[in-house]
């Protein structure tokens, strides 16, 4: 595994939510961090089907296109009684003529829910990829997961996407109801970034 020894990196993600998390989950590592937006940076398409490919495409866009390392997510919300959707297509379910919509898209999974008479619990996970990725095109990549069910109506409105809806097992409280801090000791996110560190811890 390649060590991080370079002490700034590039925020390779577009979601104010995300940055915010990823920015508290770096800042005891004492390292720069500046964000694709700051940058200018255009956002690439994600075509790829898997949380690993877009998080590839979009960690080497942002590093190539910065000269710096750079950190992607990839994430979303697999319900399994709706086969793993929307999964890597979270934000897609999301998006209408103006924008994202995001009460939206959890009321359409909680609609196919119902419609399928899907017994409770509704289960879920949140999967979060990281990509570390420098300009020379290496990359590392690190996976994280966290367990939960899904519950109606929306509560909470301290997180962002789909964190109204999902309550991780052993908690009452939806991620959009916790403590941001809470969240972010147990998220997908943190479990991707516990194996993260051994990239920084040199
Ligand atoms: O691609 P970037 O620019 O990083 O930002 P994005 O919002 O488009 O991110 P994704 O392509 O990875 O789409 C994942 C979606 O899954 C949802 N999601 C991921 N992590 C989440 C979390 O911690 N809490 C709630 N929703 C989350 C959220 O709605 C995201 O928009
Ligand atoms: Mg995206």
């Amino acid at each position: 595994m390649r060590k991080l020894t370079e002490k700034k990196i590039v925020l390779a993600s577009h979601n104010a939510g995300k940055l915010r998390e990823i920015s508290e989950l770096l800042a005891p590592f004492g390292i720069e961090v500046v964000s694709a937006g700051e940058l200018g940076l255009e956002e690439p398409e994600e075509t790829e089907s898997t949380f690993v490919g877009n998080a590839r495409i979009k960690a080497h866009f942002a590093a190539k296109s910065a000269n710096l390392p750079a950190l992607s997510d990839d994430s979303g919300i697999s319900v399994d009684a709706l086969d793993g959707e929307p999964g890597v297509y979270t934000a897609d379910w999301a998006e209408t003529p103006n924008g994202r919509d995001f009460p939206m898209a959890m009321k359409k999974v909680w609609d196919k829910l119902e419609a399928k008479s899907a017994p409770l619990p509704r289960t879920a996970a949140f999967c979060c990829t990281l990509c570390l990725a420098w300009p020379d095109g290496h990359d590392e990549v690190f996976e994280g997961r966290v367990d939960g069910s899904l519950t109606w109506p929306m509560r909470g409105d301290r997180g962002f996407g789909f964190d109204p809806i999902f309550v991780p097992n052993g908690k009452e409280e939806t991620f959009g109801e916790m403590d941001p801090s809470e969240k972010n000791a147990m998220s997908h996110r943190a479990d991707a970034f516990a194996k993260f560190r051994a990239v920084l811890e040199t």
